[in-house]
């Protein structure tokens, strides 16, 4: 079994609703999992910028310096996910990892390198999966979801970062505008489809024989 998935794409994607559904189908199914919601507090950095009458999170902390905040606490909430789903043995299903901060980074023209390095540490997940989603349709979520806005260039941006980086290869890419139940189908085939690990060496000696 999977130890770590991760659900990544743009906001409105659909990504903490079908990694909540993921997690909670893994353990009712008899496989330990949790659900981590590695936000990096652009929202919330964005709603003390509004009160404070500016335009949005970047808006408060000048470019460079939200960038340098955000991606500490991505690095933060990502490593405190893996400890703890490596403490208590659950699959860590991840609601954002890594690759979204590269994204972050790149549509607002910082430089990608120290963030690779910081992110270095962190080992790729078992699964990436990409939910794709045309900046359209993931307008009206966010929109309908009613807690903030995104503009269309923004997340036209960010689709394209996402399709752009090199481990996009490795992505699992779950059509995201489909019906919220297939796309929790998909996933699951997805996670189900993993490779199994290979048993330590030392646990093998403690199976039956034969
Ligand atoms: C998964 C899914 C969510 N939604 C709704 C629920 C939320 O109000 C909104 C955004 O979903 P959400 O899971 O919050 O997306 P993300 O974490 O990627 O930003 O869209 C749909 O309309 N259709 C879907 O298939």
């Amino acid at each position: 079994m999977i130890r770590t998935v991760a659900l990544i794409g743009i906001d409105g994607a659909g990504k903490s609703t079908q990694a909540r559904w993921l997690a909670d189908w893994l353990a009712v199914t008899g496989t330990p999992a949790r659900y981590h919601r590695n936000a990096a507090g652009r929202v919330f950095f964005g709603r003390v910028a509004q009160r404070l009458g500016r335009r949005d999170a970047e808006d408060l902390l000048g470019m460079r310096l939200f960038l340098v905040v955000e991606t500490l606490l991505r690095w933060l909430v990502i490593a405190r996910a893996l400890l703890i789903s490596r403490l208590t043995g659950t699959v860590a299903v991840m609601d954002r990892y890594t690759y979204c901060q590269y994204t972050s980074i790149t549509v607002r023209g910082g430089r990608l390198h120290w963030a690779r390095a910081l992110f270095s540490v962190f080992p790729q997940p078992d699964l990436v999966c990409f939910l794709a989603v045309s900046p359209q349709v993931a307008q009206a979520r966010v929109d309908a979801r009613g807690k903030d806005h995104e503009e269309l260039d923004y997340l036209a941006a960010c689709d394209a970062a996402y399709r752009a980086l090199p481990e996009a290869t490795r992505f699992t890419v779950i059509d995201a505008a489909a019906e919220p139940t297939a796309v929790q189908a998909d996933l699951r085939r997805a996670v189900l489809h993993q490779p199994v690990r290979h048993t330590p060496r030392a646990a093998r000696h403690l199976l039956p024989i034969g």
